[in-house]
């Protein structure tokens, strides 16, 4: 694409041809474009015709109109005036259509845009080199405004009230004022105080500005790597290296180190207010914290010690990979944001009310319940091992209920069903006997089994064991009859503890079981 450059010297003295001037007029109309309300008075340029510099935008010589007659100067202060309202559009008669506007792609130049002609001072030493050591060289100053606060403010009133009623005299010296600080662009006085305005409530600003641009510019830093999702295949075909592979062995420890750094604020605390410590498990605490910013409350997970060694840190993400991976569902417990604090990992998730560990003992089961926990959960299953994942630690303690819901929460034991990833195996309770086996060909099974487990130890309404007889025959798939509840129901639950992973039924076969139509997944079967 052709690109064009416009540069404006300070003192006019651009070389102008008639390509140029269309060239400025487009650029006035674009400029009007993107700021809408600016006044075109300042841009308009009268034709080539004119014996006047056409390059010259109106201008204000305080000196020269200091020591001029004041008829002479009123006089030609009209006649300019007569002028601009005969040969200028005003704004409204603009056509501000994107067919008006050449097809040109300028780059502006900063000294254009942002410091219109009069304003820049003379004697401005312009370079066609970049400067890179001009960070902390002041601005060039700007003409000094001749008014005070005081009369800007009477002025302004004035303004307000009816601008008819203002001397000419006023006006001039309004337009000065304004000229100063911009606000004629508006036609309209502002409170607000406005940025690069050499004086500001009378009082002189620093000479050492750096221009925001130069801030920006010096805040930017190296971005810590980014990190490939193990869960996501997709994340393999990425072209280049976004993951910075190449740049840090310890992945995690790039990013730990670069997130753990910074201003020293504590996103935690700046983004969050704790209200209080709703749970633990052996890695982590868990807080309800409310968002500043959006009000709701949020369930903040950070892992209990600091992850020092790059193996812990590298389990630890697994959980907000994982979660990340598997993205929304209604049986899921909802994953938000994770960052690097202080060498703890953050995680934020929707916040449940409780989870099934609580009234596990207390509360007496009924088979309409429990099929609803089973439904439900099964449908979590079905979801995450479609995406080739297994959760390895389904329980009771990880079933979360939020306004009747269950949710399947604690994604810390997670991992691919292929085989790619380490298998680090769930509390051995609701383990079935392949895995304490080291046999991993059948994970999604695994889930299935834990399952069962954990909705025969609802049911039962005792704690499972962690060794014995009673252990072994949950793994050989021996559970009791229970009395009060279907047959069906028994005989779905002795088909998920299967002892042969390949028998037992899949999460879809589950959910697709005949058994919840029956129930209504919430009344009791008797
Ligand atoms: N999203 C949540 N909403 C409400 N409470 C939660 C939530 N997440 C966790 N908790 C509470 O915090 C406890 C510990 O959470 P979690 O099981 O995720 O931690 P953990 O350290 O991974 O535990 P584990 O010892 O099972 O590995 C839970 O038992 C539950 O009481
Ligand atoms: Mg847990």
């Amino acid at each position: 694409m052709k690109r064009k450059t416009l540069t404006r010297r300070s003192n006019g003295g651009t070389r102008r041809s008639a390509k140029n001037i269309d060239l400025e007029g487009s650029l006035a109309r674009h400029l009007t474009v993107q700021l809408g309300h600016v006044s075109l008075l300042p841009l308009q340029q009268p034709p080539p015709s004119s014996s006047s510099r056409p390059s010259d935008p109106p201008r204000i010589d305080h000196h020269h109109h200091q020591h001029q007659h004041p008829q002479q100067q009123q006089q030609q202060q009209q006649q300019q005036q007569q002028h601009q309202t005969q040969q200028l559009p005003t704004c409204s008669s603009v056509s501000l259509g994107d067919d008006d506007v050449e097809q040109t792609d300028f780059i502006l130049s900063q000294d254009f845009f942002c410091t219109p002609d009069y304003i820049t001072p003379d004697g401005q030493q312009l370079s066609n080199t970049l400067d890179f050591n001009k960070e902390n060289i002041p601005c060039p100053k700007s003409p000094e405004k001749v008014t005070s606060v005081a009369s800007k403010r009477f002025r302004a009133e004035d303004f307000k009230v009816d601008s008819a009623f203002i001397s000419h005299d006023q006006i001039m010296e309004l337009s000065s004022d304004i000229f100063g600080s911009n606000k004629l662009a508006t036609g309209k006085p502002s409170d607000e105080p406005e940025v690069g305005n050499p004086s500001v409530n009378g009082t002189e600003k620093k000479q050492n500005y750096v221009s925001q641009s130069a801030v920006a510019l010096r805040c930017r830093v190296m971005p810590p790597p980014c990190i490939s999702n193990p869960y996501l295949k997709e994340s393999a075909v990425v072209d280049a290296d976004p993951f910075g592979n190449q740049r840090s062995k310890s992945i995690a420890a790039g990013l730990l180190s670069k997130t753990c750094s910074g201003d020293g604020l504590s996103r935690y605390r700046t983004d969050f207010h704790v209200i209080e410590q709703i749970g633990y498990g052996n890695f982590s605490r868990v807080f309800k914290a409310l968002k500043r910013v959006d009000g709701c409350m949020y369930a903040v997970k950070h892992s209990a010690k600091q992850l020092l060694q790059d193996n812990d840190r590298r389990r630890a993400l697994m959980e907000v990979q994982a979660l990340a991976a598997i993205g929304s569902h209604q049986n899921i417990v909802g994953y938000y944001s994770s960052w690097f604090e202080n060498e703890q990992l953050y995680i934020q998730m929707e916040l449940c009310d409780n989870s099934l560990s609580i009234h596990r003992f207390s509360h007496l089961w009924t088979e309409g319940e429990v099929l609803e926990v089973l439904h439900q959960i099964a449908k979590a299953l079905q979801f995450i091992h479609e995406q080739g994942i297994a959760h390895l630690d389904v329980k009771p303690d990880n079933i979360y209920v939020k306004k009747g819901i269950y949710k399947l929460g604690d994604f810390g034991c997670s991992t691919c069903l292929d085989g790619s990833l380490p298998v680090e195996e769930g509390d051995a309770r609701y383990m079935p006997q392949e895995i304490l086996n080291d046999k991993y060909e059948h994970l999604d099974k695994v889930d299935i089994f834990s399952l069962g487990a954990a909705i025969y130890e609802l049911v039962r309404r005792t704690p499972l064991p962690e060794s014995g007889p009673q252990f072994s025959n949950l793994r050989e798939g021996k559970i009791p009859l229970l009395p009060g509840h279907s047959l069906q129901f028994q005989s779905l639950l002795k088909a998920m503890v299967d002892p042969d992973p390949v028998c037992r039924p899949s999460a879809r076969e589950i959910v697709e079981n005949l058994i919840f139509d029956k129930s209504g997944r919430t009344g009791r079967i008797v």
